[in-house]
């Protein structure tokens, strides 16, 4: 039915469209573009395969042509370019073998990765010359428009650069800066994607991964004996060795930098020889490097090598680390210790693979595998600025990280097996564990790792009245094993060298009494009688230097018995010290438990008194 309802005078004047400026019909464009390319990526399960279908869009909504993404390539290939990077979407029509340079110039791409910030070419021609224009464009004028691609996860880090061209068809000048923005905004929605498509990686893989682990630790219970692993003389048989070991395997092959991260005494020298031993360079030089040994200046001449005449003393040329490594592998021991100038000049050698001698103008290239060790926090470090963001990435690119020894307690008794086999074959001996001394080793937390665990073993076979050793006869049933002490201090919380720890220096605190606060455990005795006392700290001033420490710093806040061993050390009298002896059965870490006193202060004192330490 129809209406005739007469209407109004204004409704039967014809809506006339409003007329939209041409800017406001650009930005109209812009915006739906925008909203179907979220909309694309929103659906995409890997939004790099969906980038050139957001090409099509940028094309046909904003004229926006021939889109390029590159993005950087694992650092390690064959390359030995700065930023290495691929294409690796385009709405080209390519051949895959095609150079990069058919759709992006090289300079363009590079000023991007380099500076992190849009760029825009007016004339590429003009600006880097006819070469630097991709073939299909030289007879067109085209403005290139590239923005920078962040990773999602570190958002100072460029890992891409996207970019399309304008043709001179339409207005040049116009359009550039609404490009950039655009552009900017599929880079960010890009970046949203990868952003999120990686937390659903990890969150599969560490699903995954629960499970493998639920797996082995049922299999471990059930008594189903997980094969031993052997690569280079590491032993272990723990699930966690395992995984680290087939890491080791899988990495080997490549030349990509390997950071190993574990807690001192953990193995990451011996892995490192493990990658190297493991690789194609295998028969080229394993070259290390112990950065927190040396002094910046010797760090230099000892990495570089040095030319005669370079500085004092400087009597002849010196070949550096770097060359001696060529070939081979460049083992960058404590490399969170460097200092800032150092990082920078390691820096470029890592990323251009050129450096001078000391004193020399000569650039030398080299083809060094690099392998770092660190068990400082290098990601906290970044983030307060210590240690260089760039440097980060270069030398982390497989991080491999070795569990503490207490974490793999199905590995302790293989490794005791294996430094008691080393210790009867250098000595000539024939020393065995009784039983019950593996259970108590094997109950034991082990803070300095498998290296603690190689001194308890030497110690205690060293000690030992006969070929077996007791349970009885383990320091820690005598009360002396001072890293268990120390261990107890810890509170468990903070594990020796762990990764938690940041600079692993004592803190400064005011000392009125030069007592020790972190005693180290006494060197494995040679004899039961020796009791000599470790050096005394030099306290010259009111407050304690920061000394390194292989231990992580004490609380600040002291206990009590703390306070009470200080008052102790200057009253102990000679009978006293004797008396306790006696009824401690003259086992010096119980005597100091009954005096209140560190074994420590207890060797002093037995020094200071002219005391010999008898054995019962
Ligand atoms: N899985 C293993 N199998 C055999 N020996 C091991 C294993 N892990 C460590 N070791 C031994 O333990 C000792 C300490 O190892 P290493 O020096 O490699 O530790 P690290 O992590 O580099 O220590 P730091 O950080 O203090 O330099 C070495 O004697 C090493 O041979």
């Amino acid at each position: 039915m129809t209406d005739h309802t007469p209407r109004s005078e204004e409704d039967r004047i014809p809506v006339r469209p409003r007329k939209r400026s041409a800017s406001q019909i650009a930005d109209r464009l812009a915006l739906d573009a925008i909203y179907e390319i979220a909309k694309t990526f929103s659906g995409a399960p890997d939004p790099i395969a969906v980038v050139p279908q957001i090409f099509n869009v940028l094309s046909s909504f904003l004229d926006l042509r021939h889109g390029v993404l590159a993005v950087l390539s694992e650092p390690g290939n064959e390359t030995k370019a700065v930023n290495p990077y691929r294409i690796a979407a385009t709405s080209f029509r390519r051949d895959e073998s095609a150079p990069a340079s058919d759709v992006l110039p090289d300079a363009v791409a590079r000023i991007v990765f380099r500076s992190g910030v849009p760029f825009v070419a007016f004339d590429l021609e003009e600006e880097f010359g006819a070469e630097a224009v991709p073939r299909r464009l030289r007879d067109s004028g085209q403005t290139l428009i590239a923005v920078p691609l962040r990773d999602p996860e570190r958002s100072h880090f460029v890992l891409g650069v996207l970019a399309a061209y304008r043709s001179h068809d339409h207005n040049r000048a116009g359009y550039s800066d609404a490009d950039v923005r655009v552009l900017t905004m599929v880079a960010s929605l890009l970046e949203q994607a990868l952003r999120f498509r990686a937390r659903i990686a990890r969150d599969r893989e560490r699903a995954l991964e629960d499970t493998r682990r639920m797996l082995q630790s049922v299999n471990e219970q059930r008594g189903v004996a997980q094969p031993p692993v052997s690569i280079d003389g590491i032993i272990g048989s723990s699930p966690a060795i395992s995984e680290v070991v087939a890491q080791v395997r899988r990495v080997a092959g490549t030349k990509t930098p390997v950071l190993l991260r574990g807690e001192s005494g953990t193995g990451k020298e011996l892995f490192a020889r493990a990658v190297h031993s493991q690789s194609p360079r295998a028969k080229g030089p394993f070259i290390r490097v112990n950065c927190a040994a040396l002094s910046e200046t010797l760090l230099e001449s000892e990495l570089f090598g040095h030319e005669k005449g370079a500085f004092t003393g400087a009597n002849a040329l010196k070949k550096g680390r770097f060359e001696l490594a060529d070939g081979g592998t460049l083992f960058l021991d404590e490399i969170g210790e460097i200092s800032p100038t150092f990082q920078t000049k390691l820096l470029r050698v890592l990323q251009e693979g050129e450096f001078e001698r000391v004193g020399g103008q000569r650039t030398l290239k080299v083809d060094v595998r690099i392998v770092a060790a660190t068990n400082r926090d290098l990601e906290d470090a970044v983030a307060r600025g210590d240690f260089r963001a760039d440097l980060y990435f270069r030398i982390c690119v497989v991080p491999i990280v070795l569990p503490p020894l207490r974490n793999r307690k199905a590995d302790i008794k293989p490794l005791a097996q294996l430094f008691l086999d080393r210790f009867n074959k250098s000595n000539g001996t024939n020393v065995k564990f009784a039983s019950d001394a593996f259970d108590q080793i094997c109950r034991c937390k082990f803070p300095g790792n498998v290296r603690e665990l190689e001194n308890c073993v030497n110690r205690a076979a060293s000690l030992s009245d006969g070929e077996i050793v007791l349970a009885e006869e383990l320091a820690c049933s005598q009360g002396a094993c001072l890293s268990a002490e120390l261990f107890r201090l810890q509170e468990g919380a903070s594990p020796i060298g762990g990764l938690a720890v940041g600079r692993m220096i004592t803190p400064t605190v005011r000392v009125s009494d030069p007592g020790p606060r972190n005693p180290e455990p006494p060197p494995a005795a040679q004899s039961p009688r020796v009791a000599a006392p470790p050096p005394e700290p030099q306290v010259h001033s009111e407050y304690q230097p920061e000394i390194p420490s292989p231990y992580p710093p004490m609380p600040h806040a002291e206990p009590e018995e703390l306070h009470q061993v200080r008052r102790k050390t200057a009253n102990i009298t000679r009978d006293e010290l004797i008396r306790a002896l006696e009824s401690a059965g003259w086992v010096q870490a119980k005597a100091a438990r009954l005096l209140g006193m560190t074994p420590r202060q207890i060797a002093y004192a037995l020094q200071k008194f002219d005391i010999e330490l008898r054995r019962i």
